[in-house]
């Protein structure tokens, strides 16, 4: 089967789209997720963050954002502390085994966008992903992690979340899925 990789950050709103939208390719490709450092991806690439530098777009955004929670039907609040510093978050993500990572992702998305809630806050974090994969994010190794993935991804043309590759074709974005379709075919 062929392998859709999935690059995103628990901070990027229309990566918590996309990811509740990834069931559709059941069947028809192995989803890989990759967290990285979507704050990483924008400092190596220069881009700021559109939705920050242009100061008409962040209300656009979250409009934009509303209806496709009633589209899709997912729950969606915009959480007080947006955008949050999600480094220990996406080392937690890279920590966890390739097996529990997309429902530790789905939960930690659930909380964050779903419910706006501060999953940057200690106490809640490790009660969401347990004390272990939180004392693991201050490892050499599971910081690497989280940095290989971000260089990785930026050295392969992207510049922002989500991005998802089909071998060398990239994608951009949680509007795209009609098109990865087409290509999987
Ligand atoms: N049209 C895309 C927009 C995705 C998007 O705006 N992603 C943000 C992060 S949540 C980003 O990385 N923006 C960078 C850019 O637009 O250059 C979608 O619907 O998913």
């Amino acid at each position: 089967m062929k392998k859709l990789e999935f690059f995103y950050d628990i901070v990027s709103p229309y990566s918590y789209i996309a990811a509740t939208q990834l069931g559709q390719f059941e069947g028809k490709a192995e989803v890989i997720w990759k967290p990285v450092l979507l704050g990483g991806v924008f400092k190596a690439t220069g881009n700021s963050g559109p939705a920050f530098t242009v100061p008409a777009k962040m209300p656009y955004m979250f409009k934009d954002l509303q209806r496709l929670s009633a589209y899709y039907q997912i729950p969606l609040k915009i959480p007080a502390n947006f955008p949050a510093n999600t480094v220990t978050i996406q080392r937690v993500l890279c920590a966890a085994s390739d097996v529990e990572r997309p429902a530790l992702t789905h939960k930690l998305y659930e909380a964050y966008w779903g419910q706006g809630l501060d999953v940057t806050n200690a106490e809640l974090l490790t009660q969401l992903v347990g004390a272990e994969l939180v004392a693991k994010t201050q490892e050499d190794s599971v910081k690497n992690a989280l940095k290989a993935n971000t260089e990785e991804v930026v050295a392969r043309g992207a510049f922002g979340a989500p991005t998802f590759f089909l071998g060398d074709d990239m994608f951009f974005g949680s509007d795209r899925f009609f098109l990865i379709q087409e290509a999987l075919k």
